[in-house]
């Protein structure tokens, strides 16, 4: 098969806690990242001159700089095969810097996928370390399983979580990672808890009462939310979310959101829908 086309899930942060620095900068977290049935596509189709390019929705990020396109040149340079090459197209329906993971998850479809087509046969485990390099958040979309997490994000045991639905809202701003992870403010020292503290629904997110004080949209979001059942911000935002037991329940609130923010409803998964469609394929094949 010479062409794939490949969902990129979004994911949640159910709670974060953020437990110390490395000597690095980045942030020892724990947390638990759900994956969701909703999120971006990308199409990969293989060639055979060694060229990589990209065609994208995505405004205000250049090609160079997009992580699809970051992903499969750091790939590229891995299997020194010079014939290796790939025509990709992403369509994006996931907010950028929206603290649900779409580039994030948008480079792991690029990896997992490149690795398919090229027939590179490395494991989940190598494509995890190679995705690190890009980025915290990719590994989890490498592995492709709802999971507890530990480290800055990838360490991870794969959980089961309640079969749920949520709503997801994006308030009109966009928070940047760094700029939370860096602030002064921020709550550094969280300690460590144990999956039954998660299990019985006694945790956070750390950054929630900075973001929520720096950006007031963000905290307009959870109030609004709040109202149907208890509202978390995911990552460092700008999206926030919460949950309910129906596809119909969840969509009536999603439809009734003031106008200034943008929503969706997801359900919850357990295995991403990226590694159920390549496991489909193989079935295929
Ligand atoms: C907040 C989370 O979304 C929780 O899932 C992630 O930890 C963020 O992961 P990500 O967006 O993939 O983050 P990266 O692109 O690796 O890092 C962006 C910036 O955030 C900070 N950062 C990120 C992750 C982390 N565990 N500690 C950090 O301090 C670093 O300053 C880094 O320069
Ligand atoms: N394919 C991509 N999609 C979205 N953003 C991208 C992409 N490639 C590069 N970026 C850059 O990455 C930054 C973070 O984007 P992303 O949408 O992944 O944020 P996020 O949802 O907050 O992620 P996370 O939850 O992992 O912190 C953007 O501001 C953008 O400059």
């Amino acid at each position: 098969m010479l062409t794939l086309t490949l969902p990129c899930p979004a994911k949640l942060n159910l709670f974060l806690r953020i437990t110390g620095r490395r000597d690095d900068g980045y942030h020892e977290l724990q947390t638990v990242f759900q994956l969701l049935d909703y999120g971006d596509t990308l199409t990969i189709e293989y060639r055979d001159d060694g060229k990589i390019t990209l065609a994208s929705d995505l405004v205000g990020v250049n090609n160079e700089d997009n992580l699809v396109i970051r992903a499969a040149r750091k790939l590229q340079t891995l299997t020194q095969n010079p014939n290796l090459g790939a025509s990709l197209n992403l369509e994006k329906r996931l907010p950028m810097g929206g603290g649900i993971g779409g580039g994030s998850s948008d480079a792991a479809s690029t990896l997992v996928g490149l690795n398919h087509l090229w027939q590179l046969g490395l494991s989940l485990d190598t494509l995890a370390k190679i995705g690190l390099e890009l980025g915290a958040d990719i590994p989890v979309f490498v592995h492709g399983k709802t999971s507890w997490a530990e480290g800055i994000g990838e360490k991870l045991a794969p959980i089961q979580t309640e079969n749920c639905w949520y709503v997801v809202l994006k308030p009109d701003c966009h928070v940047s990672t760094a700029e939370i992870f860096c602030h002064e403010q921020l709550t550094r020292h969280d300690s460590p808890i144990k999956i039954a503290t998660f299990l019985e629904g006694g945790t956070g997110n750390s950054c929630e009462p900075l973001v929520r004080k720096l950006y007031p949209d963000i905290d307009k979001a959870l109030i609004w939310l709040e109202q149907f059942s208890p509202a978390r911000l995911t990552g460092t935002g700008a999206c926030v979310f919460a949950s309910f037991k129906d596809q119909v329940t969840a969509q009536t609130v999603c439809e009734q959101r003031p106008r200034e923010f943008s929503g969706f409803v997801a359900r919850g998964v357990n295995t991403s829908p990226l590694h159920q469609a390549l496991g489909l394929l193989t079935e295929l094949s």
